[in-house]
């Protein structure tokens, strides 16, 4: 592509993205400067001919629509830096919301399952909120303070040299100690994300599992620990607080101070000495506030962006937490924002390992495929459970159902998520029609495969809209229901009272563990996959639903490759090819008989379900 590019962090991605912005910062500070100058100079112009040389109202209209004009202006170019602001605000907030969705969604599984859901809502939604005022507030104020007191002490310097002299020695204290307070600040406001994040997720974590806790008499020690997370969040906000008080008070201090001296100094010079005019003392006087309460302002700002960076810092981490979202490439040119908007696309797809990108692939060859398996490994980090599948490899042929059994805790699902493209394995390789399974563009691989879990996820919305998430392209109403009684949902659908437009999921109207399974086949009815994995439900359903399930799942498998994590015999024998796993090692595969007549364990396991004790 020959744009070189550099690592960096989130902050200074953001910001290249804001280039143009902080060029017109500049600008508007510049002229910001030249009017508070100006307006100075004007009034103090007006006063003195008027008080002064005592000449009459109208000998001075032109300087007084002078500075009516300086002040409009002056309004006009606040105005203007609030504005650039705020969108630079907007625009970093959207580009790091995004980011974090973008790293969420496509990070592997372990990785978006890791950590509590509360924490990251609050990342996502309070972090992001506090890094705005680092754009809103921060970077405007830097820009003006850089800018307009050199503008103001030239001017003063240029009137009065003792004056300027005052104000160069007295400045300095104020940036010091913004840069002492900041210092200390920063590690307080990571520290009361840190705490934020962690009382959102105690807090969402008690709300999702209330009953449990309620059912297990443990909601009042919850309680406490729910106190005891949000005192910490609040003493670490109190600690910023604290620090941020003694801040203004010791800045208004320094300001008042440094603006009595040159106070002093000019009376003394005017009055006594009398080696100034009126003229130049009383424009002095006007530009000495303007100018420390710009340092000023410029102090509180750079508190309140020493906290932004903090959150930025939070959002940077959790994002460098996600794969595919940890590297922020910055482009060096001037690129305009939809060349860059595809230049991000590309930066995250790159971010994947050295050499995946290059050799993606969305053609998956004929369907329903065949697929193989050889000397997979794979390990879970937090609980260090292994899997492994053996060097000989294994064969799927196009069309076969294949059944995985094993005791719980073999690691029936993590083979079956190995299979599916979910969790990546650590070592071994995965075929799908002899192209490797990480070579093989995952949307379009996806598009294929249709995952029926044990407990299928019911979003808030209504019954149709939960169905609809299977066909990812418009379908006709005809075609939803035709899809819910395939899968059984007709005569429940009838009984509801507004039937397809029923609430259901979050906030809506709960459903059984039955019905959200035929919900996730009316899905895979609608989008009538290739590959279909199929988590057989381990607790005992009412006949009839059973049946109803065991018929649609046997209408869906016609003709497409299938494979089940199997509990039932019936499932188990109708299997074209059984996996055997015993403590995550796939011991043996073959058919029901093969493996009856050499595998002990198989027969031992065969026989404890004939009798009905194990499932
Ligand atoms: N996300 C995870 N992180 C860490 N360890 C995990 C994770 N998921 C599962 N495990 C562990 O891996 C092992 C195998 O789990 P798996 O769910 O694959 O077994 P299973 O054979 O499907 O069990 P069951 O029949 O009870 O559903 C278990 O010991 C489990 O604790």
């Amino acid at each position: 592509m020959g744009v070189k590019r550099r690592k960096a962090g989130l902050l200074s991605m953001l910001m290249s993205r804001q280039r143009k912005s902080l060029v017109l910062l500049a600008v508007i500070s510049l002229a910001l400067g030249a009017a508070i100058t100006g307006q100075a100079a004007l009034l103090a112009k007006a006063v003195q001919r008027i008080f002064v040389e005592g000449a009459s109202l109208s000998s001075v209209t032109t300087v007084v629509l002078g500075l009516l004009s300086v002040m409009a202006s002056r309004s006009l170019l606040v105005y203007g830096n609030g504005m650039i602001g705020l969108n630079m605000a907007a625009a970093a907030k959207t580009e790091m919301r995004s980011r974090l969705l973008r790293g969420l969604t496509r990070s592997s599984m372990p990785v978006s399952l890791g950590g509590q859901t509360g924490g990251k809502v609050s990342v996502a939604l309070d972090a992001v909120d506090e890094a705005e005022h680092y754009f809103s507030q921060y970077l405007p104020r830097m820009m003006e303070a850089s800018v307009i007191p050199l503008l103001v002490l030239g001017v003063v310097f240029y009137q009065h040299m003792n004056s300027g002299l005052i104000m160069l020695v007295t400045a300095p204290f104020i940036p010091l100690f913004m840069i002492l307070v900041g210092l200390s600040t920063r590690k307080k406001s990571e520290e009361k994300f840190d705490q934020l994040a962690a009382f959102s997720g105690t807090f969402l974590d008690s709300l999702q599992g209330l009953v449990t806790l309620k059912l297990f008499g443990r909601s009042r020690q919850q309680e406490k620990e729910i106190e005891r997370s949000s005192l910490a969040y609040r003493d670490a906000t109190m600690g910023i607080l604290r620090i941020a008080f003694i801040n203004t008070f010791a800045l208004e201090s320094i300001v008042m101070l440094s603006i009595g001296i040159v106070a002093l100094e000019l009376a003394l010079q005017l009055v006594v000495f009398k080696t100034l005019s009126f003229y130049t003392a009383f424009l002095i006087l006007l530009l000495v506030p303007e100018f420390y309460n710009l340092l000023k302002n410029t102090g509180t700002a750079f508190h309140g962006g020493r906290t932004s960076m903090g959150a930025i810092r939070t959002v940077e981490e959790l994002l460098e937490n996600t794969a595919g979202a940890g590297t922020f490439s910055i482009t060096p040119s001037d690129q305009d924002s939809s060349e860059r908007r595809s230049e991000d696309q590309d930066t995250v797809d790159k971010s994947r390992p050295k050499g995946e990108y290059e050799s993606k692939t969305s053609d998956l060859g004929p369907l329903p495929p065949s697929m193989e398996l050889e000397n997979l490994r794979f390990r879970y980090e937090q609980s260090g459970f292994e899997l492994h599948t053996g060097t000989a490899g294994i064969k799927i042929k196009p069309g076969q159902h294949v059944a995985i059994v094993g005791a719980s805790g073999s690691g029936k699902t993590t083979l079956l998520h190995l299979l599916s493209g979910l969790l990546k394995p650590d070592s071994g390789t995965i075929t799908v029609n002899g192209r490797e399974l990480g070579e093989l563009d995952e949307a379009a691989w996806f598009r294929h495969v249709g995952y029926i879990t044990q407990h299928p996820y019911i979003f808030a919305g209504t019954f149709a809209d939960n169905i609809v998430i299977g066909a990812g392209h418009y379908v006709s109403k005809e075609d939803i229901i035709k899809a819910a009684e395939a899968a059984g949902l007709g005569g429940l659908t009838e009984e509801l009272e507004q039937s397809y437009d029923t609430v259901v999921g979050e906030g809506g109207r709960g459903l059984s563990g039955g019905e959200k399974q035929r919900l996730a086949l009316a899905r895979a009815f609608l989008k009538r996959p290739a590959v279909l994995l199929f988590d057989e439900p381990t607790v005992g359903l009412d006949l009839h639903t059973e049946r109803i399930l065991q018929r649609s799942i046997t209408e869906l498998s016609r003709g497409v490759t299938m494979i089940t994590v199997a509990h039932r015999l019936y499932t188990i024998r109708q299997a074209d090819i059984i996996f055997f796993m015993e403590k995550g090692v796939l011991v043996d595969t073959g058919t029901h008989e093969e493996l009856l007549d050499r595998l002990p364990q198989y027969a031992e396991m065969v026989d404890v379900q004939r009798k009905g004790g194990w499932s």
